[in-house]
Formats: structure tokens, sequence, C-alpha cells
């Protein structure tokens, strides 16, 4: 039996989470609903109404039912401490639990950290918000690209702001930045927050389209690697190790289906930044033939990921900006396995 769904509310400083989360608690099916936030005064609770003081967690109960709970220095032990809360009156056990992160901060790390979390089969997502207004005007930042590229679901926010001809711009970048993601792009506001917070749908098990033009960023690129043969296992894994060693920090997503040598299914493959899931059997029939890595990156040209070792693994296509940025040479910190999403 599976847990609860956990959502990482990610999304640029004032990009619109807190009104994001504001907006979905109000909803009547918030009741199944806890959400941590790191400054409690953010969402309009009262610090007085936080009954916890000495516990890891100072939680308050909204008049829905909805849990609401201050991020303590330990995630996991917040978390843990949520779901053995009482909760008065309360129909069952919580559905979802949504975590809001700092708006400079980037989800690698929150991912790794619920990790520890592994026994209570969490369905881990991420979700980022897209300023309609602002665009990619904030994409020089490191963390807003880690944040967009590591994102299931892209929410554009401040609809409201906007002409509908810009709308569907917005949605275009968020596209093209991540064509991995699904995204929410709706001037109907009750829409857009019943979209942001559903449960994820599977994905397919293929390639999603690459942006016909460049991506909406110069610094930000989308490539599409596919296998030039059937490799064996030790070679894609020695790649992913050499790729995410020669990029660190400009590999901000990758995510993909290869085949190997000896097995019947092809590999489900993906990191958020460096920290990779651990590669599983995908055994959607559809996939059978699918033979793909999406990379995003920052910095990061075709040209350097053709010349990551074991080289001609990989056959390229890319769209996105050139390569700005000598290569780092790999970092000390290395892959490191997360409990990640499921196939989507
Ligand atoms: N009109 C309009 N204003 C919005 C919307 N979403 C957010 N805002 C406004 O944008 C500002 C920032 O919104 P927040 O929800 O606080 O953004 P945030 O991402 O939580 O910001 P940080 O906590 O600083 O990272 C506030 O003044 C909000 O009222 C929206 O959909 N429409």
């Amino acid at each position: 039996m599976s847990g609860p769904d956990f959502v990482v509310l990610t999304g640029f400083l004032g990009s619109g989470k807190t009104t994001l989360l504001r907006d979905v608690l109000a909803r009547p099916e918030a009741a199944d609903t806890a959400v941590i936030v790191n400054e409690v005064g953010e969402i309009g609770l009262d610090a007085a109404i936080l009954r916890e003081e000495g516990g890891p967690a100072r939680m308050a109960m909204l008049a829905n039912g909805c849990v609401c709970c201050q991020l303590g220095s330990d995630l996991a032990a917040t978390v843990d401490a949520l779901l053995h809360a009482a909760r008065p009156g309360a129909a069952g056990p919580l559905r979802r639990i949504i975590l809001e992160t700092s708006g400079l901060s980037r989800p690698g790390p929150v991912l790794r950290q619920l990790a520890s979390l592994a026994e209570y089969r969490m369905r881990v997502s991420v979700v980022a918000t897209f300023d309609a207004l602002r665009g990619t005007a904030t994409a020089d930042f490191a963390e807003a690209a880690a944040q967009w590229a590591a994102a299931h679901r892209i929410v554009l926010t401040k609809a409201d702001l906007v002409a509908a001809p810009r709308l569907a711009a917005a949605r275009a970048e968020a596209a093209g930045l991540n064509p991995l993601a699904e995204i929410v792009a709706t001037a109907d506001r009750a829409a857009a927050v019943a979209g942001a917070f559903a449960s994820l749908a599977p994905a397919p098990g293929r390639a999603p389209a690459l942006p016909a033009a460049a991506t909406p960023h110069p610094r930000i690129a989308v490539h599409l690697a596919r296998p030039a043969g059937l490799p064996a296992y030790d070679d894609v894994a020695t790649w992913l190790d050499n790729l995410a060693g020669a990029l660190g920090e400009r590999l901000l997503r990758l995510k993909g289906l290869v085949r190997v040598a000896g097995s019947a299914h092809p590999l489900l493959v993906q990191s958020v930044g460096t920290l990779f899931s651990p590669p599983r059997p995908f055994r959607d029939p559809g996939s059978a033939e699918a033979a793909f890595l999406v990379v995003i990156t920052r910095d990061a040209g075709p040209e350097e990921i053709a010349a990551v070792a074991p080289a001609g693994l990989f056959a390229l296509a890319g769209r996105g900006g050139a390569a700005l940025a000598p290569p780092r040479g790999p970092l000390l910190a290395r892959a490191e396995a997360v409990e990640g999403p499921g196939p989507r």
C-alpha cells in the first residue's frame, strides 16, 4: 500500500508559492492535506494557534481539518510527526503533504532528505511555480533554473495579471525549459489551484517532443540523447557517473528509458540535479522499444555532453544556448541515490 502524495512546492522568490498554498487550503478537499511551511506567518496563520510547542513540529489544525506545520530543523522528523499527529474529527489518514520550500533553495537536497522516509512509501513530486508576468527573467539564478528543471509539474501564476497571448507565451516558455513537466496554464484560478496539486498521471514511455525553437533562455539547454546501440549496463552507469562529475550543478535534470544488453525491459533512469534515483526496469508495454534520455543543463552545450566517456554511447540532439562556461571538472559531491517519484 502506498502512502500519501508528498508535494515539494518550489519556485523562485515572489513567484506565488504561498498564495497558491493559501488558495488550496481554502478548498474543501484540503481537509486531508498537511502543509509544511518555513514561516508560519506567511499563510496567515496566527502563531498562537500552534499547539505543540516542544515537539519536533509545531502544528495547527485549520477549521477545515487541514494540518499546518512549521518546518523544524529536521525535515524527516517533521514529516514523521505529521504522519503520527492526532487529527480530531478527521475522516482518515493524510492523503497529501505539501512542503513549501524557500524561494532560493534547490529541490535536490530536499529529495535527498525525503529518501530517509522510504518506509512510508510516499509518492514524491516536485511542483514549481512560474510567474507568467516575469517569465524567464529569473532564469539567470541557478536556483530558479534548477527548480523548473526538477519539476514534474509547472504551474503558471499571476495569470490574472497578463493577457491571453502572454499566458500562452509563458506556457511555451515553461514547456521549453522543461519538456518533461506537465504545465498548468489557465486564467481560471480555481482550475489552476486544483490542477496544481492533483495526483500526477503516469507519463507515456516515449521521448517528449523537443521544443521546435531554442529554449527560452540562452543558458538552459534541453538535450535528447539516444543510445547509439545496445549498451552494457556498466557502460551506461559509467556514462551517467561521468556526466554528473563533468557537469556538477550544471546538470539540472535527467530522465529517460534506456535499453541495456540482457534486460527485457528498458531501465527508467532519472536524476534531479546530480541526485540519481536507482535505475529500475520500466514495464510499461508501450515502452519496449523506447530508448532516450532527456538531459536539461545550464551553461553546457551538446559537445560537452558528447565528450562524456565512454564517448559515442549516445547520439545527441539538442536545443538551447551555447556552452557559456568551461567545464568545471568533477565535483566531489557525487550522485547519490534518492527515492524519486515513480515513472511518469
Ligand atoms: N494578482 C496576483 N498576484 C499574485 C498571484 N500569486 C502571487 N501574487 C502576489 O505576488 C506576491 C508574491 O506572492 P507569494 O505567494 O508571497 O510568493 P512566494 O513564492 O511565496 O514568495 P517567497 O515566499 O518570497 O518565495 C504577493 O504580493 C502575492 O499577492 C496571482 O496569481 N495573482
